[in-house]
């Protein structure tokens, strides 16, 4: 197939807010592809490459000079092997070569077909909010039911090879997929509850009631005496974790798949701030803090899989495995209990319970009711937009932030507010030197970002709008930290904003 239709695909995605427009653009795309090339052209709608990141700077890219064609003449196996030869270059002289091969493609591209080109290389065309419509997508092409297209998802980490088993080996090859030990999956999250005893009566208290800590996700996997360690975006972090690593060695199990949250303690076994916990996953890792694991999940153990188990049969497995690192919960507490074991997990400095439904299987990659987090105070993970210039005592720094909800069709992000409420002095310098990097363009009072930072911000509420796009409109915002370990994808959707409004005007 001709190059030009994937970027004409993209195109059309990107023009249209409508969920089924996107959904059938894609569909019709994915079912004129050969097999052999379905793999790389879903890496490449999702703003990936198959070789991965090649190393190659917008400056660079945009230095070349190729007069583009007018008519589209590159095949898509044409394009990536281009792609393959660029990664592949290295070594003395490499720079002029590369440099030479990425001549020799523009040179053969369309202007859209370059433009295409040099967004994927820089990596802006990874949108991870595009996942949900490509995963119908898939399976509308492949005639198949959503769930096991997801579950595949789940447990490969990756849509292109989830698309490739769904189109050419339907149903049986999607079924293939299993948990791995050593290969981590996408984490089970949680949705926010109205109130505690509104979850507790969901579920009519068939649930597990447990301290919601805040610290950092871990998923560990051990088989034998190997450990691998990885953050919530599935990052490895095992060598920069070495006390987890002992620790879960001394597990009496063979093989075990667990997932929790660890945390750095005060002397008086407090937690620290998250921040604090996070510097341990930086690249030059302080190590003068210990972590400590809370594990909360078992979704393998001793060559079981478990995630299709109930909750309750995972925590039988936790408690054989490691009943010291259990996170603390109460099965079955009845409302007051729950109630009782919400204000001792504020008392300790914890954030609030979740609410787990003790019948429901492990979900991962999803953010479902069957989990429930209850929090005294609302909070939202939103995407920066951009920055206005501060003035008065905040002269030269880069201040006023405006906030974007997640479109959940996968466009861009909505805004819904500003604030600089809550900002530090560090805060605020950290914002000026960081903010730069992400540019995608200025004027006067303002730097304009790509959507790669997120913010978790705390608000009483919000109010109907008829100034911002999405008619929603935070209220007393304030910047409670930054989330590194989130992306774009991650950040709250504009229905979690409007979700906020109070009923009558929802
Ligand atoms: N007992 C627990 N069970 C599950 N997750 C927990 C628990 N305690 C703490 N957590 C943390 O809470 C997160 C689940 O909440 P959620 O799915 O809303 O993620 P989140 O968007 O990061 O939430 P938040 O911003 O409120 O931390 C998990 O990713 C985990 O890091």
């Amino acid at each position: 197939m001709l190059f030009t239709r994937i970027v004409d695909t993209s195109v059309a995605v990107g023009a249209t807010r409508s969920r089924k427009a996107k959904t059938e653009a894609l569909q019709t795309l994915l079912a004129d592809l050969r097999p052999d090339e379905v793999e790389t052209v879903v890496a490449w709608l999702s703003g990936e490459m198959t070789q991965g990141r090649i190393g190659i700077g917008w400056r660079t890219l945009s230095d070349i000079e190729a007069d583009p064609v007018e008519q589209p003449v590159l095949t898509i196996a044409e394009v990536d092997d281009a792609i393959g030869a660029v990664a592949s270059t290295s070594g003395s002289g490499s720079t002029k070569r590369r440099r030479d091969l990425l001549a020799e493609l523009f040179g053969r591209s369309t202007r859209g077909e370059r433009d295409f080109l040099v967004r994927l290389m820089t990596g802006e065309l990874r949108q991870g909010a595009l996942e949900g419509v490509m995963t119908d997508a898939i399976a509308k092409a492949a005639g198949l039911p959503l769930e096991p297209v997801r579950r595949a998802f789940m447990l490969s980490g990756r849509l292109s090879v989830t698309a490739t088993a769904a189109l050419s080996g339907g149903e049986q090859a999607l079924a293939e997929f299993v948990l791995t030990v050593g290969r981590p999956i996408r984490p089970m999250l949680a949705s926010p509850a109205e109130t505690l005893a509104g979850a507790w009566t969901e579920f009519g208290g068939d649930v597990s009631v447990e301290y919601k800590l805040d610290g950092a996700r871990i998923q560990v996997h051990r088989s034998g005496d190997e450990v691998h360690v990885y953050t919530r975006t599935l990052r490895e972090i095992t060598s920069g974790v070495p006390e987890l690593v002992e620790l879960i060695r001394e597990l009496p199990c063979t093989s075990v798949v667990l997932d929790g949250e660890t945390l750095a303690l005060t002397d008086s076994g407090r937690p620290r701030p998250f921040q604090e916990t996070m510097s341990r996953f930086g690249a030059d890792s302080a190590h003068d803090l210990l972590l400590h694991p809370y594990f909360f999940d078992c979704i393998h153990l001793d060559g079981v899989d478990l995630l299709d188990e109930p909750l309750e049969r995972r925590l039988d497995a936790l408690d054989r495995v490691a009943p010291q690192h259990r996170i603390p919960a109460l099965l079955r507490p009845d409302a007051e209990s729950a109630a009782a074991h919400f204000d001792a997990a504020l008392d300790a400095g914890h954030e609030g319970v979740m609410v787990k439904a003790l019948s429901s299987s492990y979900a991962a990659g999803r953010r479902g009711r069957t989990w429930q987090k209850v929090k005294p105070e609302h909070t939202l993970d939103l995407v920066v937009l951009g920055a206005e210039w501060g003035y008065g005592r905040r002269t030269g720094w880069l201040s006023n932030l405006h906030l974007g909800a997640r479109d959940p069709d996968g466009g861009p992000p909505i805004m819904v507010g500003k604030t600089f409420k809550g900002l530090t002095d560090a805060l605020l310098q950290w914002q000026t030197d960081e903010f730069p990097k992400h540019e995608r363009s200025r004027d006067d009072h303002t730097v304009y970002l790509e959507p790669d930072l997120i913010v978790e911000i705390e608000l009483d509420g919000v109010q109907v709008s008829t100034r911002y796009p999405g008619g929603v409109a935070l209220r007393f915002a304030r910047v409670l930290r930054y989330r590194p370990d989130k992306t774009h994808a991650e950040a709250d959707t504009i229905e979690a904003v409007r979700a906020l409004l109070p009923t009558q005007s929802r």
